[in-house]
């Protein structure tokens, strides 16, 4: 099983006035504007908003991870221990040391052709000096602890070999068994139907409590965001509009904006008892 977790940073995030623009043949759009967000370490931190509302693009510039094309600043953007302001735009993407990342869709994050002991083996012995007889005893176990109970046979087969939750849960293995201090997670379960949504976040939640490790998270489902948060940050065209502990958020929330997105979007899970409604007039 993994072994100890170091001491932790008291904040895995501290950004101000965070900016992502993407060069396209009309000129430079701005995607994300006045982005400020600090979390403290082993918080749990969910961002909800509309599709384009810039989630992804805050992320995926935190984790060093946007397209070539893509030009992040701010004021202050400190990750764990690095500071993401003395990285060149022109260096993206890079690697965040303490940071791993968790996509939507695992069957384009993991390689189709190398087994899943291949790549998980792979990322444990990128921790440090472990043999491959070891590294494969180590990927076993992590498997275990991912919730797949023939881990001897997911070893040997290839991503597209196996059902989408388990590819998610390889992938919540390969970005967990570095014992990272923050886990972003994009979209971690929208792939999937509700009842494996709610486990693979139990699993994620409970996983990430053990190792001490920070979790940011975007989700399209306020129901999961209020059950596996602790904060939530409202995106709406690229600025956040509201932001604090989650169950007052979602309880009272501030912004009109935030109220609209409560009312047409409940959770997958209480689909079966609520009507959608339309978001009208929200600017
Ligand atoms: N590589 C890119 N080039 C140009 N524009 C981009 C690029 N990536 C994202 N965008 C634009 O930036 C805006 C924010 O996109 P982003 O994916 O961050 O939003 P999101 O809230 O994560 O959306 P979704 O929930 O659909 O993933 C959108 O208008 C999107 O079209």
């Amino acid at each position: 099983m993994p072994g100890d977790v170091g001491p932790r940073a008291a904040n895995a995030v501290e950004v101000e006035d965070l900016s992502v623009r993407y060069r396209t043949a009309d000129g430079w759009f701005t995607a994300v504007s006045d982005f400020s967000l600090t979390v403290s370490s082993g918080q749990r931190v969910a961002i909800v908003g509309e599709s384009g509302s810039g989630k992804s693009s805050v992320c995926m510039a935190l984790a060093g991870l946007l397209p070539l094309g893509a030009a992040v600043e701010a004021t202050t953007a400190r990750i764990i221990e690095t500071d993401l302001t003395a990285r060149p735009t022109r260096a993206i993407p890079y690697q965040v040391p303490g940071v791993s990342v968790v996509f939507q869709n695992a069957m384009n994050a993991l390689d189709p052709v190398w087994t899943v002991g291949s790549q998980l083996g792979t990322a444990i012995r990128g921790r440090g000096a472990t043999s491959r007889a070891r590294a494969r005893v180590l990927a076993g176990e992590w498997l275990e602890r991912v919730g797949i109970r023939d881990p001897a046979r997911v070893l040997r087969a290839r991503p597209y070999e196996l059902s989408g939750g388990m590819r998610q849960r390889v992938m919540i293995a390969i970005a967990l068994c570095s014992q990272p201090e923050l886990l972003i997670a994009d979209e971690p379960t929208s792939a999937l139907d509700v009842t494996l949504s709610v486990d693979l976040l139990e699993l994620i939640t409970s996983l990430t409590a053990d190792l001490g490790t920070t979790l940011l998270m975007i989700t399209h489902d306020i129901g999961l965001c209020r059950a596996y948060s602790d904060r939530v940050v409202v995106m709406h065209r690229g600025r956040v509009v509201e932001q604090g502990d989650t169950e007052q958020v979602l309880a009272a929330p501030s912004a009109d904006y935030t109220a609209a997105l409560l009312a047409c979007a409940p959770s997958l899970a209480q689909l079966n008892d609520h009507r959608l409604t339309t978001m009208v007039g929200v600017s």
